[in-house]
């Protein structure tokens, strides 16, 4: 190694440790309701040191733009904060899905909704976070009255062979999961996943506790995702609601629609990786075409989504060597707390997974 190479090493290693330096004291800047000296601090790291390391721009943004909204609301909220230093070394080699402020319905129709991206705390003034909280086991319980049942998925998701979906008591169902009213003594993860699941029109009284994004309406020129599909409905659109334990996982799979994914109760680690990458997906599509006589083969309505375990970590995904080459490099992953919405395109790979109870909205379209 040259003299100069060494010393440039030298300025990233100091970079790097002048940026995480700088995140830890405006997290402890913020927990003592520093919010205005915090956001400084995050805008040195900004302006002199880059700020240098993997996903650390994001980071520092996003942690602004959570303490502003602590000065606009008049509140600090050190946890949600929290939630995302801690969550910047958990998938390695992904960058953070960019947080913006909402664009305006033009914007998203023309530009912005050909990505995906973050709207932070969107939803925060929803009733279902407010006043008619859905985090409240008391409250979901009485919008059904007693009797009802739901559909739930058991086992560990629906690529595994002990995979089922079952019916249950909607109130039995409550009591596994983990509410601020209600917290559970038990650990919750082996709960069933109640997953894609129109809640919302087996207990209409929900409906009154979301609100509907005006960009659903937007009529996007869905020519540029090959994979579009318009919901076959009056409406144009499918509501299905998420609710599940810590733990709970979807796996790497694409939809035909956009999507307004909206986090309302808990939160959620997303993992998303752009169509082009489809052929080092380990579909089991391609795998049905590799080995002829497969006798697990899977039915096709598996065919769009991966054998790969997104969330672990690198060494167990060795098998997937087309998976570490081309979809690692591209891929983006993002933490939603209660508020936030993710938006994306068709055809887009997501997969999520649940990092407590969990309660979310998607909005297909
Ligand atoms: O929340 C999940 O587990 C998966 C959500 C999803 O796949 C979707 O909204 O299309
Ligand atoms: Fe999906």
């Amino acid at each position: 190694m040259s003299q100069a190479s060494a010393s440039s090493t030298e300025l990233r290693t100091l970079r790097r440790v002048y940026t995480d330096a700088a995140i830890l004291r405006a997290l402890i800047q913020s927990l003592r309701s520093q919010t205005r000296p915090a956001i400084a601090t995050l805008d040195h790291s900004i302006i002199i040191a880059g700020p240098y390391g993997r996903g650390r721009l994001e980071l520092v943004l996003d942690i602004i733009h959570r303490l502003q909204g602590d000065i606009l609301r008049g509140s600090p909220d050190a946890k949600s904060l929290l939630t995302a230093a801690q969550y910047v070394d958990n998938i390695p080699d992904c960058k953070i899905i960019s947080p913006i402020t909402p664009p305006s319905f033009l914007q998203f129709k023309i530009t912005y909704s050909r990505r995906p991206f973050i709207l932070r705390g969107y939803a925060k003034n929803w009733p279902a976070l407010t006043h008619r909280p859905w985090r409240s086991h008391a409250y979901l319980s009485s919008v059904a009255g007693p009797g009802r049942v739901i559909p739930v998925e058991v086992g560990n998701d629906y690529r595994a062979e002990d995979w089922q979906q079952k019916i249950m008591q909607w109130d039995e169902y409550l009591t596994f999961l983990d509410f601020e009213d209600r917290p559970s003594s038990r650990s919750n993860s082996n709960a069933p996943y109640m997953a894609q699941h129109d809640l919302l029109k087996q207990f209409p009284k929900l409906q009154n506790d979301i609100v509907i994004p005006d960009y659903l309406y937007a009529d996007l020129e869905s020519q540029d995702f090959p994979s579009y599909q318009s919901p076959a409905n009056e409406d144009k659109r499918i509501l299905n609601a998420w609710l599940g334990p810590e733990g709970a996982v979807s796996p790497a799979h694409t939809d035909p629609y956009f999507n307004f994914y909206a986090q309302v109760v808990g939160h959620k680690k997303v993992w998303l990786a752009p169509p082009s990458i489809s052929n080092s997906m380990y579909s089991f599509a391609i795998s049905d075409e590799d080995s002829n006589n497969d006798r697990h083969s899977p039915s096709s309505a598996l065919k769009n989504t991966s054998r790969v375990d997104v969330f672990a970590d690198a060494e167990d995904m060795k098998q997937f060597p087309a998976f570490l080459d081309q979809v690692v490099p591209v891929s983006l992953t993002a933490m939603l707390s209660p508020g936030d919405v993710l938006f994306f395109p068709p055809g887009w790979w997501h997969a999520m997974k649940s990092e407590s109870t969990s309660f979310s909205i998607s909005m297909w379209f």
